[in-house]
């Protein structure tokens, strides 16, 4: 379990991730305001390890997630969250292997860094299947995501993964069996986007079922 402490909070005044705007229109000629955030685009994979007919998705600490699960006080007039009240796993999601879009490279160069940055496989581009893409937080960024999969063995293992050090990564790999992988997606108990939720059913629905007749 990751180790959380002296967690503060402040008003974001300028960030290389995130902008607040303010956009004014007229919609049918009503004025009207809304509020949005420029974020970037990101990729998405579904990993299925084929040798071992497991899932792998990543787990690792979400400071947004910890901030809505937490009980915001205030010391000395400064917002800090507490973490002996506020346990770190409140952050604490699984995901697909994701990335944010912030090169000017194709889309499936992106994908195939973050697999083998995060999870330790080298993928070769053609492997990278496009599943389709998406809108995110439509309320407030409307940011593009990309959703693609890999089928991997552990032949491609490279590395243990776990993210770029460098940058301050800590991220888990979780292997997940495909028996297991619905009853995984449904546990309100586990911290997770939207989007592997539809990655797992989408992979039942597209992918299990030629790979179930080969075992
Ligand atoms: N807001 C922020 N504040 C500070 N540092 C930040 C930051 N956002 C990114 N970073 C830094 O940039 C690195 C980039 O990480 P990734 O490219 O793996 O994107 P991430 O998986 O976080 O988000 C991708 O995957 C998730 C899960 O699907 C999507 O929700 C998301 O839109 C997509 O970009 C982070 O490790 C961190 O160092
Ligand atoms: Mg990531």
């Amino acid at each position: 379990m990751d180790k959380i402490s002296d967690v503060t909070i402040a008003d974001c005044e300028k960030s290389t991730y995130i902008k607040p705007l303010r956009l004014t229109y007229q919609q049918n000629g009503i004025k009207k305001i809304w509020d949005a955030m420029k974020v970037h685009d990101s990729v998405v994979i579904l990993i299925y390890n084929v040798t071992r007919h497991v899932l792998v998705f990543v787990k690792q600490f979400r400071p947004a997630v910890y901030l809505c699960s937490s009980k915001v006080s205030e010391v000395e007039g400064q917002r800090v969250i507490k973490h002996e009240e506020n346990p770190p796993n409140l952050g604490l999601t699984y995901e697909l292997c994701a990335g944010i879009v912030d090169k000017d490279t194709s889309l499936e160069q992106i994908a195939q860094g973050e697999v083998l940055e995060e999870c330790g496989y080298k993928v070769p581009l053609d492997k990278l299947e496009r599943m389709c893409s998406c809108r995110g937080g439509v309320g407030t960024s409307g940011a593009l995501q990309t959703m693609y999969f890999a089928e991997v063995t552990d032949a491609m293992r490279v590395s243990q993964g776990g993210g770029v050090k460098e940058e301050g990564e800590m991220i888990d790999v979780v292997d997940i069996p495909v028996s297991e992988a619905m009853d995984f997606v449904m546990d309100d108990n586990v911290n997770k986007p939207v989007g592997m939720m539809f990655a797992v059913l989408w992979f039942f629905q597209h992918k299990n079922k030629h790979y179930s007749s080969k075992i």
